[in-house]
Formats: structure tokens, sequence, C-alpha cells
């Protein structure tokens, strides 16, 4: 990893020193470009939202800083050094993620779970791990206090011996963010943190990712509700069909005529109905 570099201050004015640069980033698959020439830069400790109607190319570009898929076109860099192509390998990079859809281990314990996501930290090879030696024993107890901590940071330090599938579904969400962030990233990568969440573990989730700010990452997050957007990030980018349409502070996203018929359908006033937050989805 290199250091971090000094980039001109975005739209939003919120840039200082990027953790994140993707440029030009595209996507095609076959006939369908889902992510046309998207460049996004995140600053250190900034909070970035990534909104835009369903099928719009969000998860795509995820999937692309992830490793995930190979960009058509385009680069990523990471504190100024081009990701590589493989998930495990960005993981170790620094930048980690949770998913849309939630992929714990179900049959094995929270605590055992955040303990996978400090997999890529930890040195012991598979010969330490076979003889159990002091190293690995040592490993293993700096995993373990690691993932205790994580747990209670995130609020469910209660649950670490309970298995995975028997917790309820919020705080399946929050197990995924205590595992990604087992990793010790320094950019996390949330997709749809709240989904399926009530009104008071929303606003939990806003509070658990200005935590995660206070740690000092970065976070990207992408999400429909948009209440949670606008009170939570320092700059917003909106995509539609691949494209990035508009990228700028909340107050500058949601007075924007073209986010308004694209997406937003009406003005987006907080605390008002209209623009999508009572349903908890703007697509
Ligand atoms: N592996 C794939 N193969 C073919 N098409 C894909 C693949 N992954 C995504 N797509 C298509 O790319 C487009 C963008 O999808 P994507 O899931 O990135 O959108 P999104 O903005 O995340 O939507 P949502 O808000 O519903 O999650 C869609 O048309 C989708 O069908």
């Amino acid at each position: 990893m290199t250091s971090t570099m000094t980039t001109e201050p975005g739209p939003a004015g919120a840039v200082g020193t990027s953790v994140l640069e993707a440029r030009g980033v595209t996507m095609r698959f076959g006939g369908l470009t889902a992510v046309d020439g998207v460049d996004l830069t995140v600053g250190d400790r900034e909070i970035v939202g990534l909104i835009g109607p369903n099928g719009a190319g969000k998860t795509t570009f995820f999937n692309c800083l992830t490793g995930l898929y190979v960009p058509t076109s385009g680069d990523v860099r990471y504190k100024g050094t081009v990701l590589p192509s493989k998930p495990y390998r960005v993981t170790q990079a620094g930048i980690a993620r949770t998913f849309q859809n939630i992929r714990l281990f179900a049959n094995m314990t929270v605590l055992e779970n955040v303990m996978v996501g400090r997999h890529c930290r930890t040195k012991e090879g598979l010969f330490s791990a076979i003889g159990r030696g002091p190293r690995y024993r040592a490993a293993e107890r700096d995993s373990r206090e690691n993932a205790r901590e994580l747990l209670d940071f995130l609020g469910i330090g209660r649950h670490a011996g309970s298995l995975a599938r028997n917790l309820p579904y919020g705080d399946q969400r929050k197990l995924e963010i205590a595992r990604a962030m087992a990793s010790d990233p320094g950019l996390i990568l949330l997709d749809e943190p709240t989904a399926g969440m009530n009104p008071q573990e929303t606003r939990a989730t806003q509070d658990v990712v200005f935590k995660i700010r206070e740690r000092g990452l970065a976070v990207v997050v992408i999400e429909h509700d948009m209440r949670f957007i606008f009170g939570l990030c320092d700059r917003v980018a909106v995509l539609v069909q691949g494209r990035k349409l508009v990228e700028g502070t909340p107050q500058v996203v949601r007075a924007d005529e073209r986010v308004i018929a694209a997406y937003l359908g009406t003005p987006y006033e907080d605390g008002a109905a209209g623009a999508r937050e009572d349903e908890g989805t703007a697509s």
C-alpha cells in the first residue's frame, strides 16, 4: 500500500485526501452497459452515498470496486495503488464490503463469523493451523479479542455465542458490518445496510456509520432510503442507467431537477411525505 493521494476538492468540496479513485469505470454484460464511464473519488473519512433507481448499476459498480467483476474499462485506485482483480486481494488492500443479500455462515456462531472476516490479516499458514502451535493459538486469541470488540462496537456482543441464523434480521446486518470491519479496512462499502429494518433500526444504523467514520474509515453506502442518505452523507452521487447523473452535497442533490425527474419523483423535504422515505424505498 502506498500513501494517500492529495486531490482537488470534489464538486461538493469535501475531498481533501482521497482513499478511493475510480476513473471511467465501465461494465458491460453482452449488449447491456450496466455501468458507463463512472468516476468517483472518496476522501479520507468521507461518507459518500450512491443512489439511483433499481437497475441503475449501483451494485455492479460496487462489484467493480471490490474485484468481483473486472471492469470492461476504467481503473480503480485505493490510496494511489491500482487495485488487484481478486476480491480477497482487494480486502487485503483495505476495502471491505457488505452485501445486499446477507451472506453469513448461518451455522457458525456470531463470534466465528467475525473471526472469519479477520482471516486475511492473519499470517498463520496451513501447517501452523494443523499443528495448532503457539503462534497459531496467539493469532486465534488476537482474532477472538478483535471480534469481541467489534461485536460490542456494533452493539451485538451479547449474541457472540449464538448461531448466526438465530439472530434477528437487523442484527444479522450489523454482524455483516462487524465481519467486514474485522479485515481492518480503510474503506467500507455498505450495500443497502438498512434494507428490511424498521425506522428505529435505521436510525441506529446511521449512528453506527458515523461511529465507523470516527474510527478513521471512509464509507460508501448504497441505499434507497432517502432520509437515511440525506441525513448521513457528506456527498451523494446519483446513478441512472449506468451513468452518474449528479454528484454533490445532499442539499444540492435533493434539489436537482434531473434527480427529482429521474428518481425522487417529487422534491424531497426532510420529514415530509412524498419522497419515498415513508415507504423506505425510492425505486
Ligand atoms: N452478472 C450480470 N449479468 C448480466 N446482467 C447483469 C449482471 N449483474 C447485473 N446485471 C444487470 O445490470 C444492471 C444493473 O444492475 P445492478 O444490480 O447493478 O443495479 P442496482 O442499481 O444495484 O439495482 P438495485 O437498486 O435494484 O439493487 C441491471 O440491468 C442488471 O440486470
